[in-house]
């Protein structure tokens, strides 16, 4: 959801503080309502929404935190745990058979079935390790973040992380399945080259036409969302997107939710969306 009228005619400075207000809400909201006192194994993700989890996890103090331990998705998420004096583990140190209690993280864009756009921070592959290692993922967000279908408000397009020597090849293959103008995202200023994920991998953006919902296109006998008219269902061009040789990991999160599937799911269990109004807004697929 875009900034409406009457909110783009907020300086800019007043609608960075609006947007910062509601990533906190959205995050005190969601610990409060998923960080239960008994769960000793929490997944922390990427990025600034994610910041405001850490605060508010920080803010229940060693008598709540004490016993629990933090996992996280990559070089930020590490920092942040240390720096909040919380207890740092790492997801190959979770015992085989066993799941993470919850997870939170954020997300660039969450549709109405709430299937997500991660990894335009470059994080993606750890965050999908961390999320489908979880009982129940939690998404954190504001409200610029919701979206009846993926690609409406973020353009950028699907993060892909991809090997480095593959890069051309998977540019060539996303071309031919409809992707507009897909391209090896560049460094930050100070970095010459490509961006490179905390894995020595590079991202591709690839922008593609607002995904269909359909929850499982192969068996909804609708040939639209397969990518023919140039329009993909989400599970559809993910499944064909993580086949392409060099690619590593995918930034679309979908499919079940970790109370879905024993094994954990990609989909969150529940988005918590700060509102420009103050309000949180949830969307829930518990139960
Ligand atoms: O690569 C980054 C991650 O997927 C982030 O969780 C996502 O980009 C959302 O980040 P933010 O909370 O900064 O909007």
């Amino acid at each position: 959801m875009a900034m409406s009228t009457s909110e783009s005619a907020i300086p800019l400075e007043q609608q960075a503080r609006l947007v910062e207000e509601s990533k906190r809400s959205a995050a005190y909201q969601a610990v409060k309502d998923h960080l239960v006192a008994s769960y000793t194994r929490i997944g922390i993700g990427s990025g600034s929404t994610v910041v405001y989890v850490v605060e508010a996890i920080a803010a229940l103090g060693p008598g709540v935190t004490s016993n629990m331990k933090f996992y996280p998705t990559g070089a930020q998420s590490e920092e942040l745990i240390e720096a909040a004096g919380l207890t740092l583990q790492f997801i190959n140190k979770l015992p085989a058979g066993q799941l993470l209690d919850v997870a939170f993280d954020g997300a660039d864009e969450v549709d109405d079935d709430l299937n997500l756009i991660k990894g335009g921070g470059a994080c993606l592959w750890q965050e999908k390790i961390v999320a489908t290692s979880a009982k129940r993922f939690v998404c954190v967000a504001d409200f610029r973040k919701l979206s009846p279908r993926l690609g409406t408000n973020w353009k950028k397009g699907i993060p892909i992380e991809v090997l480095p020597m593959a890069a051309p090849r998977v540019l060539d293959e996303l071309k031919q399945m409809g992707s507009h103008n897909p391209r090896i995202r560049p460094g930050l200023p100070g970095k010459a080259g490509a961006i490179v994920t905390d894995n020595g991998l590079w991202i591709i953006d690839a922008p593609f036409m607002p995904l269909h919902l359909l929850k499982d296109s192969s068996e909804s006998g609708i040939q639209a969302g397969n990518g023919d008219n140039g329009v993909w269902a989400v599970d559809a061009l993910a499944d064909r997107l993580i086949k392409i040789p060099g690619v590593a990991e995918i930034g679309l999160f979908y499919g079940k939710n970790g109370l879905q599937v024993e094994s954990g799911g990609q989909k969150p269990v529940a988005a918590y969306f700060g509102m420009a109004d103050g309000t949180v807004e949830v969307k829930s697929d518990i139960g």
